[in-house]
């Protein structure tokens, strides 16, 4: 089966958890893609959902199908958010950010009762690692920023031409020997200048990977269906 159609899978098994009166949060990139029409679908068969966006682009492609959406800086608490990923594993630590959308792409799953990974098969690990680790860096502080995230083991490219949402630039930063994920975390998050990364290890409460037509549903708790 193709990619696109497991991608579609896992997408509207996310979108079937959205309930009537949900603020909902909406991811970025291609599977976050197949959700937002999905959703858009649903409302067009009466469903009454507004909705927050992650990106620009997620905002625009929302309100192509009818999704309202709403200012996330007036917004304290959202329901569900639903969101790709570019690599996660049983213990629901992922890694985001591949598109560049990482730091609100967190700071909307923070706000959310429930944050939702939809995946290909492709995006499932044993343990996060290999994909690179996405930094949002303040460009005044971009070359002490760099050095700092090499000091930590990375080697890292600056996102040619690429500038995020927030008037930003992104650092990719591979780790030949991924360190422990919290304490590298933790080590990114202080680095004045690092605005957000795109080590997800706290904020994914499930995930539905779908692979060659079966999608599998990962909790938190361990549980899986
Ligand atoms: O984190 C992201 C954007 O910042 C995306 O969700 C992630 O890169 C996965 O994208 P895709 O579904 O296109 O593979």
């Amino acid at each position: 089966m193709a990619k696109d159609d497991d991608k579609r899978l896992a997408a509207g098994a996310a979108v079937a958890e959205v309930a009537d009166g949900m603020l909902v949060g909406l991811g970025t990139g291609s599977t976050a893609a197949f959700a937002i029409a999905a959703l858009g679908r649903r409302i067009a068969e009466g469903l009454r959902v507004e909705a927050v966006a992650t990106s620009e682009a997620t905002a625009a492609a929302a309100r192509a199908v009818g999704v309202v959406v709403r200012d996330f800086s007036t917004i304290a608490t959202l329901d569900l958010t639903i969101d790709g990923a570019d690599e996660i594993d049983s213990r629901l630590f992922a890694i985001k950010g591949a598109g560049g959308a990482m730091l609100r792409e967190k700071a909307v799953a923070a706000a959310s009762r429930r944050m939702v990974v939809i995946a290909d098969g492709s995006k499932r690990v044993a343990a996060i690692g290999a994909a690179k680790v996405p930094v949002e860096v303040l460009p005044f502080a971009s070359a002490s920023v760099v050095a700092a995230l090499e000091r930590l083991g990375a080697a890292v490219a600056v996102r040619a031409g690429y500038v995020t949402d927030n008037g930003n630039i992104i650092a990719d930063c591979h780790f030949p020997a991924m360190p422990d994920p919290r304490a590298l975390a933790a080590r990114i998050a202080a680095i004045p200048g690092a605005l957000g990364h795109g080590l997800f290890l706290d904020e994914v409460d499930a995930a539905y990977i779908a692979a060659d037509g079966n999608v599998t549903r990962l909790e938190r708790d361990g549980s899986s269906g």
